[in-house]
């Protein structure tokens, strides 16, 4: 072998479906299957594990769209009706008197033998009481009739639907005070590099401030992972070996740097040596040395170092195996085809990822797309997808992935 293929620089660069491809092929060959049954206060951002079937008509009575007068259409005939109940949501109604009407509310059910109810708006009350109706009445009008949002047995979530504020709100709506969610992810998070120093500490030469286990903690603690929170790990061979070892009972050890062809890259060097290296140089920038591998059968994430590599690999490639790992089903985050606002020359070998914003209508690029730079994905609202080999122009139509799509 001689020493440029040694270095990696003769292996083809694996495009980015595929390496999707795998990792979510690796996710579905180890599903987390434990399940815990929590209240809803406790559900968000957590994994449906079992469908959720409505246990009862929605509404489970016909009630009232309209604030106004529940009648039977037949019994009018242009003449005012007499009031013979009032009917407030949350109260059971008498069945209505025939030749009559009943003052309704939003919400409150329909009394057996009322076919229709009219605004109050349409209506005008006599001095005696009774109920002048304007307009001409239809059967059915203004009632929200049994079951017509949800039959009893229906499925209304499958399992593996993230749980965010509509999921809930819809299983609070069908009575569940609790459901069946899939059991955190446990991440351990490690940050590689001798130049590593915590925010708050002075820096030494040569010395840098570690940004990626803030930016990689918070995410996955966003995504409703279980963080093992693992700190600084100093590039070195052995105590690489020995720390990939000692991260316990994990499901995922992610680390950021290392990965690289470096003298002082040794995250993808214990993985090569353990024998279970399974992915390593994607044709995406930045993040071209994204690393996957086991180590004594704990599936490691090795994410490039710099932190616009980080955030991308992270957003792009781990938070869809993340997610697949806890059975959910759609990964995919949407993408906007929106006009182009940059001139992009230089067609890429890899497929980029620009960190970009819309500004009136088009997607703007930061000035500076290096890897090294997170200030660029601070100003940005998202990334724009530039294809191998593509040259996009002003005007030309670009996919833009909103950073919202990624982050939750
Ligand atoms: N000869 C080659 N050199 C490099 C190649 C290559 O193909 N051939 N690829 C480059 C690319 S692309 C990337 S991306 C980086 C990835 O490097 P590593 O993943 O090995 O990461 P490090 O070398 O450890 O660090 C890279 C860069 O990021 C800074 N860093 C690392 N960790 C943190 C952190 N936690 N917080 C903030 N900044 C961090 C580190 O100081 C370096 O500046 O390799 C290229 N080289
Ligand atoms: O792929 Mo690296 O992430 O370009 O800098
Ligand atoms: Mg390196």
């Amino acid at each position: 072998m001689t020493a440029v293929a040694e270095a990696g620089q003769a292996r083809p660069l694996m495009p980015v479906e595929q390496a999707l491809a795998q990792l979510l092929a690796l996710a579905e060959a180890a599903p987390i299957r434990e399940t815990e049954n929590l209240p809803l206060a406790e559900a968000e951002g957590r994994v449906l594990a079992t469908d959720l079937v409505a246990s009862l008509d929605l509404p489970p009575w016909p009630n009232s769209a309209m604030d106004g007068y529940a009648l039977r259409s037949a019994d009018w005939q242009g003449q005012p009706l007499p009031v013979s109940q009032r009917i407030f949501a949350g109260h059971a109604p008498r069945p209505l008197q025939p030749g009559t009407c009943a003052r309704i509310f939003t919400g409150a059910p329909v009394p057996e033998g009322a076919d229709c109810v009219e605004m109050q708006e349409n209506t005008e009350v006599l001095e005696d009481g009774r109920v002048r109706f304007l307009e001409t009445l239809q059967t059915g009008q203004n009632i929200r009739p049994q079951g017509q949002e949800t039959r009893k047995g229906e499925q209304v979530m499958s399992a593996g639907t993230r749980l965010g504020p509509i999921e809930l709100g819809l299983a609070a709506t069908l009575g569940h005070g609790r459901l069946d969610v899939v059991r955190k992810v446990r991440v351990a998070v490690l940050s590689t590099g001798d130049e590593l120093v915590e925010p708050g500490l002075p820096l030494g030469p040569g010395q840098i401030y570690n940004s990626n286990r803030r930016l990689l903690v918070s995410w996955l603690q966003r995504l409703g992972c279980d963080v093992v929170d693992a700190g600084i790990l100093p590039d070195d061979l052995a105590r690489t070996r020995a720390c990939l070892g000692s991260l316990g009972d994990v499901d995922l050890i992610l680390s950021t740097g290392g990965v690289s062809v470096g003298e002082a890259d040794y995250l993808g060097a214990a993985l090569r040596e353990a024998g279970e290296l399974a992915l390593w140089k994607l044709a995406i920038k930045p993040g071209k040395p994204l690393t996957f591998g086991h180590f004594q059968g704990v599936p490691v994430i090795g994410l490039p170092g710099n932190p616009a590599s980080t955030l991308v690999t992270f957003g792009l490639l781990t938070r869809p195996y993340l997610l697949r790992r806890q059975g959910v089903a759609d990964v995919t985050p949407l993408r906007f085809d929106m006009p182009a606002g940059f001139d992009w020359h230089k067609p890429g070998t890899r497929r980029e990822y620009l960190r970009a914003r819309i500004e009136q209508g088009r997607v703007c690029i930061y000035k500076n797309q290096s890897s090294g730079v997170l200030r660029s994905a601070a100003w940005a609202e998202g990334l724009v997808e530039v294809r191998e080999g593509s040259t996009p122009k002003p005007g030309d139509s670009v996919p833009f992935i909103p950073f919202s799509e990624l982050l939750g």
